[in-house]
């Protein structure tokens, strides 16, 4: 559904981004992981056309997306912070939202009723706490109801009630087929999640492949103490990064 074909990204001299070949698939959960800075949102960024690659391609259903723009009308995506015009109420940003896609007549109201964001909808988004933020973003990424969610640190700053409500949605809309990506430092999330992982380590993926074969490669039989095995190879013998990059 989505492939990524060697691309590279540089910011300066900062090579973010190595040659990434990866491919994400329909019905599949995918947790992007690796210490901050480490090139997760550019990463993201490059398949929402946000971010340009200096080389490479990237395809969403075969084709490349470079210099279209309608392809993301599959994607819901949930950045980490998100922007929105300061006097802007929340009702209004729904509707300016819904007036901009009009061939769509049925939207997923799930988030906005769970999280109860009508009561609220006249509040501005410059006043909102930043959970509250979160919770409108998450609303918005699935409200047309798309093929492919791309969230961003999804539950970071979210209440404990709130987590729950979100990740309850993710895992319906994964078990109806949907292609998911989710980066998060949060390992407990990931793995109620996600069914595939994703490490990436100093611009380069140093894991790509499913959490079982996560577990069975690192000999630990849970999610957590696999990860931080990972964590540890990529710090002392940075010459494995080879054995473990399946493109
Ligand atoms: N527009 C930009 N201009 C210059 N440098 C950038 C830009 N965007 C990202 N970077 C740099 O690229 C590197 C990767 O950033 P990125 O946001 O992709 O990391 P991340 O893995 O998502 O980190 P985190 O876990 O902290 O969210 C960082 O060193 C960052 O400072």
């Amino acid at each position: 559904m989505i492939s990524v074909n060697a691309i590279s990204k540089k910011f300066g001299k900062q090579e973010v981004l190595k040659e990434f070949k990866l491919s994400f698939e329909k019905g599949n959960s995918y947790a992007i992981m690796g210490p901050n800075g480490s090139g997760k949102t550019t990463l993201i960024k490059s398949i929402l056309g946000m971010v340009l690659p200096d080389k490479g391609e990237i395809l969403v259903n075969g084709q490349s997306i470079k210099g279209r723009n309608d392809y993301r009308q599959l994607i819901g995506y949930m950045p980490q912070i998100g922007r929105y015009p300061q006097n802007m109420k929340i009702g209004q940003l729904f509707s300016m939202m819904k007036d901009m896609r009009p061939e769509i007549k049925q939207y997923d109201l799930d988030l906005v009723e769970e999280f109860e964001l009508d009561k609220i909808k006249d509040k501005s988004m410059g006043t909102l706490s930043g959970g509250t933020r979160q919770k409108v973003s998450a609303a918005l990424a699935f409200l047309f109801n798309p093929e492919i969610l791309i969230l961003d640190e999804p539950t970071a700053g979210l209440d404990p009630i709130a987590v729950e409500i979100l990740k309850s949605k993710i895992k319906r809309e994964r078990e109806s087929g949907k292609l998911i990506l989710i980066t998060s430092h949060i390992l407990s999330d990931l793995e109620e999640l996600t069914n595939q992982a994703i490490y990436i380590f100093e611009g380069e993926v140093f894991f790509n492949d499913s959490i079982e074969s996560l577990k069975e490669i690192t000999s630990e039989e849970k999610f957590s103490p696999a990860i931080a095995k990972l964590m540890q190879w990529t710090l002392k013998k940075k010459s494995t990064t080879k054995v473990l990059t399946y493109a």
